[in-house]
């Protein structure tokens, strides 16, 4: 059973055509990297897969997913252990948990809106941990993290694949954690 499957997939964005006959498929325990050239629509892609954008012609079908980008999807104001919390799920990581197992634990009580753009990045893996997906859906996970994040960050991706999860992942950079199938969008 995959937990994503794309089917002949199309996508229009900005008023052009991205991509179009693209299909994949994701079964447990699989990572596949994107990658390609600014604006080839590697976010994009990310994005159909959670069910955010539509595609123009096709199908996706794909398991609950958790997708983490340049938006932390956290409440600037609250404390950042406090605005995990909102995503919790009981089956999951705690947000302490998640925290610790991205080095943050040591600001749980710092609000959202004073953490750095590293910080940031390494909150919203925390919060991919907490909502319990098994489809996780990470945009460019490894920038602007320091050496130490993206080992961390390294575990995260094995210890989710081990477990039975998938991810999808844009990068610019090789990713750590994972045996990567690529798919190389192009202009
Ligand atoms: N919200 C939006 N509305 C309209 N067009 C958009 C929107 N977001 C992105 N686009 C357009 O879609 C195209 C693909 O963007 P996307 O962010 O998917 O590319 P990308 O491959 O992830 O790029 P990068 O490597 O720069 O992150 C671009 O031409 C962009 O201008």
């Amino acid at each position: 059973m995959s937990l994503l499957v794309l089917e002949d997939v199309a996508c229009w964005r900005g008023g052009r055509l991205l991509f179009e006959s693209l299909s994949l498929a994701l079964a447990p325990g699989e990572a596949m990297l994107v990658t390609g050239p600014n604006g080839t629509g590697k976010s994009s892609l990310l994005r159909l897969a959670a069910g955010l954008l539509r595609p123009l012609a096709g199908r996706v079908t794909a398991a609950p997913g958790a997708l983490a980008d340049e938006r932390p999807a956290l409440d600037p104001e609250l404390a950042l252990e406090r605005s995990l919390a909102f995503w919790a799920v009981p089956s999951a990581p705690t947000p302490a948990q998640a925290l610790d197992a991205v080095g943050l634990g040591g600001i749980a009580e710092v609000p959202v809106r004073f953490l750095s753009t590293g910080q940031l990045r390494r909150a919203a893996l925390a919060r991919v941990q907490v909502v319990g997906a098994p489809l996780w859906l990470l945009d460019e996970p490894a920038n602007g993290l320091d050496t130490a994040s993206v080992e961390r960050l390294s575990g995260l991706i094995a210890g989710h694949l081990s477990g039975g999860g998938a991810i999808l992942a844009a990068s610019h950079q090789p990713l750590p954690g994972a045996d990567w199938r690529t798919l190389e969008l192009r202009p």
